[in-house]
């Protein structure tokens, strides 16, 4: 399965978003974040702002959405040109629907879980999503430190995954000391903020990061 290193734009300088979307061409896409103030304590972009940036790329757009009610948010993003929708599994009130639904725009779909929530309850629908997103912080902010107990989550993940051609993604203080470990336990999409957009050469660390993957 292919290895993807998607920088988080959380880290970026919202004042100069196209600089820095630039500084990291060479990665495999861009991940969004979108917080509400409600499903998480921060506030970050919406609507607008993805639809500004799908036309200010043609890189590959990640949105991880940390809203409250993602049932009736997500699709627009999907209608944005958006190739991958993330919604939070704790927050969706139908998410076969939803994901039915994100599909059917053309978007992947995506389903995250936050720390403390496991997967096992969740097997049944895995068939449903592209993409399963481990939060390996507390959703909310960037430059956290990595939850080592998020590990064995990823490893029960990739074996409820088989298979099966779904991408595990890991999300929250990867970085160079974290990224093999998180590849070790079967993931194959890694978004890193802080670790990408406070080095001095963020593209550099994006081919680093890639590197440590491959061993
Ligand atoms: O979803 C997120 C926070 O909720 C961010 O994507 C994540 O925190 C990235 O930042 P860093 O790599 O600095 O931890």
């Amino acid at each position: 399965m292919e290895t993807m290193i998607t920088p988080s734009l959380l880290s970026a300088d919202f004042a100069n978003l196209q600089r820095d979307i630039d500084a990291v061409a060479n990665a495999d896409g861009l991940h969004i974040d979108v917080m509400d103030y409600d499903f998480v304590p921060n506030l970050t972009v919406g609507l607008p702002v993805v639809e500004s940036i799908r036309k200010a790329t043609d890189q590959f757009l990640d949105i991880h959405l940390m809203i409250t009610d993602p049932d009736r948010w997500a699709p627009s993003y999907a209608e944005a040109g958006a190739e991958s929708v993330t919604f939070h599994i704790e927050a969706a009130k139908a998410p076969i629907r939803l994901a039915r639904e994100l599909r059917r725009i053309g978007a992947r779909a995506g389903m995250a879980l936050n720390p403390a929530t496991d997967i096992d309850g969740y097997r049944d629908i895995l068939g449903e999503v592209d993409m399963v997103l481990i939060m390996t912080v507390e959703p909310g902010f960037g430059g956290q430190k990595f939850l080592d107990l998020c590990l064995p989550k990823i490893t029960r993940t990739r074996e409820l995954l088989g298979d099966r051609d779904i991408w595990l993604q890991v999300d929250g203080g990867v970085g160079p000391e974290t990224i093999e470990r998180c590849a070790e336990a079967g993931a194959n999409v890694f978004v890193a903020g802080s670790a990408v957009f406070n080095a001095d050469d963020p593209a550099a660390m994006v081919d680093l990061l890639r590197a440590e993957v491959a061993g």
